[in-house]
């Protein structure tokens, strides 16, 4: 026998969690002052038989941090743009830095959630754009070559920085191979387990231009599963998706997620980029969740 205190919400998830599959008694509901109650918010005490130990422990560890997402503060477009300007003016980072950690902690939240892919012989397309975000999707396959995926890189406009030269270069000498030819659906389908999007980031403005169509309407068209790094790309960055955008599995935001992140219905939601110094996440109240130990990501849903 186990007594909890719950609160209203938590009874009913309580109750749908456990109704469905598994054996229990609830046989006592009592307030906290000791009445009968159904008040939102009033708290409950539940006296619990027949659950299944490993059951009520999942419960329980739920209903203690049921707010990983919640708490975390969803930022606007001009917010995002703000404290990346920060983090390179006033703290100095150069996007070299910034970009490997935020590379590897999606090569590492796809590693975590898409482990079979490893023994599957199937790789993964990694989608890159023109700006940082395709600059995240190519450290990221760097990343996830180390990590013995199979990536293979999609960059059909590369960009003539210096940073990217580099990057490419380092996928090369990594025999990553660099495609600017779109699979198609059957090729694609044979080949491939996932589908890294890093077409677009946070400075995404609407509607997309001619050369990024194709590769935009087979993410839209696949099944097969797709992570898309910080947003979900053709997704307006605060308004979130249209009737027919893509609907990624996986999302995984950089720094803070992005208020379109409010609007992603898919498996996975991780937060990446652990790089954000304490004083500036106090100046935007980002309320980042907790990382465990010394993980990179963070799992948000
Ligand atoms: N501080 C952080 O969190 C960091 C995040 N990183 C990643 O950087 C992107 C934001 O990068 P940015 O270069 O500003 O922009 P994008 O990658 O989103 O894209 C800009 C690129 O796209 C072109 N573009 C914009 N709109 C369209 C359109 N409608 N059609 C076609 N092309 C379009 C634009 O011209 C530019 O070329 C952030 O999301 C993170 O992923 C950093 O890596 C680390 C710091
Ligand atoms: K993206």
């Amino acid at each position: 026998m186990f007594s909890l205190f719950l609160n209203t919400k938590q009874i009913f998830l309580f109750q749908a969690f456990n109704l469905k599959n598994y054996k229990y008694k609830v046989i006592l509901f009592i307030s906290a002052s000791g009445g009968l109650g159904t008040a939102l918010g009033m708290k409950f005490k539940v006296i619990v038989t027949n659950l299944k130990p490993v059951i009520l422990k999942a419960f329980v560890s739920y209903s203690q941090t049921p707010t990983a997402s919640n708490m975390v503060k969803y930022l606007q477009q001009q917010e995002a743009i703000d404290i990346d300007l920060e983090l390179f003016n006033n703290y100095q980072f150069s996007v070299d830095q910034l970009m490997e950690l935020a590379g590897l902690s999606c090569a590492s939240a796809i590693g975590k959630s898409y482990s079979e892919l490893q023994l599957q012989n199937k790789s993964i397309l990694i989608c890159c754009g023109p700006g940082n975000n395709g600059g995240d999707g190519l450290v990221c396959a760097r990343h996830l070559k180390l990590f013995e995926y199979n990536p293979v890189v999609y960059y059909p406009k590369k960009t003539d920085k210096d940073l990217y030269k580099r990057l490419v270069n380092q996928c090369i000498l990594m025999n990553i191979p660099i495609t600017e030819c779109l699979p198609n659906k059957s090729q694609l389908n044979r080949e491939f387990g996932l589908i890294v999007d890093a077409i677009f980031g946070f400075s995404f403005k609407p509607p997309i231009r001619e050369a990024f169509v194709p590769v935009i309407d087979l993410m839209k068209d696949t099944s097969l599963p797709i992570a898309s790094i910080d947003i979900p790309s053709g997704w307006d960055v605060e308004a979130g998706a249209t009737e027919d955008g893509m609907k990624p599995e996986m999302l995984i935001s950089l720094t803070a997620p992005k208020k379109c992140a409010e609007f992603f219905k898919g498996k996975y939601h991780y937060l990446g980029g652990r790089f954000v110094p304490p004083t500036l996440q106090e100046k935007y109240k980002l309320n980042l969740p907790k990382y465990h130990g010394t993980e990179c990501c963070v799992l948000l849903n």
